[in-house]
């Protein structure tokens, strides 16, 4: 189906929901059509969508209030029914530079893309809720194709996930001599002053033994990263675009904003007082702090024309299983009712994956990472009618096509970086990934 350009007369979206047994996730993921997505959070219930009732594209500085404004119109229009859990909802997100040229493997990725599934299941506690939606159609024949649904589901059983594919060959978009120019010349530019901060990343290409199952991997990211924001967006034909990422960008339910600042790493330790050392030192590390620093400062300006009050919290540690993290929990109240793509746009870059000033980072990532980010560190997410919604930043991801994955990892760099830790930075973050790729 040809997705909705904002100029486009609009037709009429149909929906219809049920109540049934939830089935396990990943065996739900694996039961639905292309295209397909999937959507976990800590503190939400978890998406599953499958088919496309209407997909919205945009692309250009406007990508996204055109995708706002089309969407919304959809929605205004709209025929629902049902609890407002179970209510459609668009799924997508957006490339990383707004003129983004979809350059291979991001050839099915455009610059904006969202969603409405035709089946979306959405998991709430021992059930779930299929939600049927529609171009033009009778809510009659919803209620047929509901209930031959509702028992596809409700017949699927537990299975293991499949063990990851092995890996046969790798192949670096970046040479560790490349890597060093790299960072130098960033180094210099922030030295100069021109420059505060700017997020290099570097890309992976990693040949598969074996076709790779998409619910599975996602199932053992489950295991390995319980708190991570996982997600697929799977276009119709070609590659899929994976990952479990730790960073929230932001959500907004009613008048809560939640988000938070997420920069400036450190590995895991072997034992218990190995971690809290290093733990201890990424606190006390005046270059984490500044780069993270950075960070906050930006989000909290970014958000300040939105919002009524704003609260920082405490800056602490963030552990994952294979990195902790420098974090601090931020969140604000809305002065009037905001659409959640609003706030995307005014967030995104942050500087935990772009830069400061913005402007001179973008020069600096084009001019020098020999790889198209695609979505990789963009907002990944989905909105409803009311404007709420969930994004995240798209990072510890991958996009993966049968035997190749391509995977990104990016790090932030100051004035007092060091190549050869930051090139160890960038492979430590793609374990999460990588851990499911290599058997
Ligand atoms: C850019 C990435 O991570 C970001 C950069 C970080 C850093 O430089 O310390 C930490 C977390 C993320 O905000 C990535 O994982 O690819």
């Amino acid at each position: 189906m040809e997705p909705l350009r904002t100029d486009e007369i609009v037709t009429q979206l149909v929906s219809r929901s049920v109540r049934i047994a939830a089935p396990p996730v990943e065996a739900a993921l694996a039961a639905m059509k292309r295209p397909r997505t999937m959507w976990t959070a800590d503190d939400e219930p978890t998406v599953v969508g499958g088919g496309e009732a209407v997909a919205v594209e945009a692309d250009g500085p406007a990508r996204l209030t055109r995708v706002r404004e089309t969407a919304t119109a959809l929605f205004a229009d709209a025929d629902f029914d049902g609890p407002e859990v179970a209510q459609p909802r668009f799924f997508g997100g957006l490339a990383f530079h707004e003129d983004a040229t979809g350059r291979d493997p991001w050839t099915d990725f455009p610059a904006a893309r969202f969603v409405v599934p035709e089946v979306q299941l959405v998991f709430d506690g021992d059930d779930a809720w299929v939600t049927l939606t529609v171009r033009d159609g009778d809510a009659e024949s919803l209620a047929d194709r509901l209930e031959d649904l509702s028992e596809t589901f409700e017949s699927l059983t537990e299975t293991t996930p499949a063990d990851p594919p092995g890996v046969v060959g790798r192949h670096r978009t970046t040479s560790l001599e490349a890597w060093h120019e790299s960072v130098d010349a960033a180094v210099s530019r922030i030295r100069a002053g021109d420059l505060r901060k700017v997020v290099l990343a570097q890309a992976l290409e990693v040949e598969l033994e074996a076709a790779i199952s998409v619910p599975d991997m996602l199932a053992r990211l489950g295991t390995a990263y319980p708190d991570c924001h996982r997600f697929l967006v799977e276009p119709e034909t070609g590659a899929s675009f994976v990952g479990a990422t730790p960073e929230r960008l932001v959500s907004i339910r009613g008048k809560t904003v939640e988000t938070g600042a997420l920069a400036g790493t450190t590995g895991r330790g072997d034992t218990d007082d190995e971690d809290e050392w290093l733990a201890e030192e990424l606190l006390a590390s005046t270059k984490d702090n500044h780069e993270h620093e950075l960070v906050a400062e930006a989000i909290r300006e970014q958000l300040d024309p939105f919002c009524e009050s704003i609260r920082v919290g405490e800056r602490g540690i963030r552990k994952l299983a294979t990195v902790q993290h420098l974090w601090t929990p931020i969140d604000a109240t809305l002065e009037q009712d905001e659409h959640v793509l609003s706030v995307v746009e005014a967030l995104h870059p942050t500087p935990a994956v772009g830069g400061l000033p913005p402007a001179e980072a973008f020069d600096v990532i084009r001019d020098t990472e020999p790889f198209d980010r695609g979505w990789y560190a963009a907002p990944v997410g989905w909105f409803d009618a009311d404007g709420n919604g969930s994004f995240a930043v798209a990072i510890r991801s991958a996009v993966v096509n049968e035997t190749l994955a391509t995977l990104f990892a990016g790090v932030g760099l100051v004035a007092d970086s060091d190549p050869d830790a930051e090139w160890d930075e960038v492979q430590l973050k793609y374990r999460p990934i990588l851990d499911e790729l290599e058997d």
